[in-house]
């Protein structure tokens, strides 16, 4: 996989200290890779330590042990090369959604003429183009959903980094959003790594979905969902593979292990 890494996640632990300073192990000896252009998908039930992961990979929390490399770079802190969408946009409320995209871009200091096309050219993107000028009150939650990853994506990071992206949406939305992702993915080649709870959408979103069992989180599994050039969610929903590796994935987030059609123990 080298020449073609996007991210190593190497020995990752974590150990927090609660409140009364008891130590709690959050994430130990976690090692995964992610491949250039890939969607990977972060799931285990709660607790597990999925948002630690991401956050760590983000640069957001320093690991207690072990190393995360993007593009071949040591993570020491928040950085260019990596983006980052939360379960809620977060929007400035006084500014428009273009605003809000260039914004971003400020502590960038890119003069102002850049800013404005990259931040026109992200918005765009996500499909937002005839609401670039509307405040974040009148954008519905969908589009405000769109706006951050609009923002994250107007740095063009190497990758993206996605925190439970579509689960404060409405299903009729969630849904959509999750195919104009696979869409968005496929226009930019950014390598995506999203966490989610959501059995399903991990199984359609993701090229390889990555489960982790909690106390201590730690990983258990890695999950190949196999549907090759497919991007279409309703194709892949009715699939015989879908069903599959739902099932596959179920098994592994409760800490069992299955067997892959390749005969491959996991
Ligand atoms: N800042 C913190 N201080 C202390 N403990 C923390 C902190 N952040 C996370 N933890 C603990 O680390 C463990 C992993 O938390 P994390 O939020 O990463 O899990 P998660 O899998 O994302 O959970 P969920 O699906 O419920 O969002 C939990 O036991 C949590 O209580």
């Amino acid at each position: 996989m080298s020449g073609d890494l996007a991210v190593d996640v190497r020995g990752v632990s974590k150990v927090f200290q609660d409140d009364k300073g008891r130590q709690v192990q959050a994430l130990q000896d976690v090692s995964f890779q992610v491949r250039r252009s890939e969607i990977v998908a972060l799931t285990g039930r709660s607790g597990c330590g999925k948002t630690t992961l991401l956050r760590i990979i983000m640069g957001l929390e320093q690991p207690s042990g072990g190393s995360v490399t993007v593009d071949g770079v040591p993570v020491q802190g928040c950085g260019p090369n990596r983006g980052i969408v939360f379960q809620n946009a977060e929007l400035l409320p006084w500014r428009t959604a273009l605003g809000n995209v260039e914004f971003g871009l400020e502590a960038r200091g890119l003069p102002k003429a850049e800013r404005r096309e990259a931040a026109e050219r992200a918005i765009e993107l996500v499909g937002l183009g005839n609401a670039a000028n509307r405040r974040p009150h009148e954008l519905s939650g969908g589009m405000r959903q769109r706006v951050g990853i609009a923002r994250a994506l107007a740095i063009d990071p190497a990758v993206l980094l996605m925190d439970e992206p579509f689960s404060a949406l409405d299903a009729q939305t969630r849904e959509k959003m999750q195919g104009e992702l696979l869409e968005i993915h496929q226009r930019t080649g950014k390598t995506i790594i999203f966490v989610s709870h959501d059995i399903d959408e991990s199984v359609l979103l993701a090229d390889r979905v990555v489960t982790l069992v909690p106390d201590p989180g730690r990983l258990h599994g890695v999950l190949d969902t196999g549907f090759g050039d497919s991007t279409d969610l309703d194709e892949r929903r009715s699939s015989a593979e879908f069903a599959l590796r739902r099932h596959e994935l179920l098994q592994l987030v409760h800490g069992r292990e299955i067997q892959q059609q390749d005969g491959v123990s996991i």
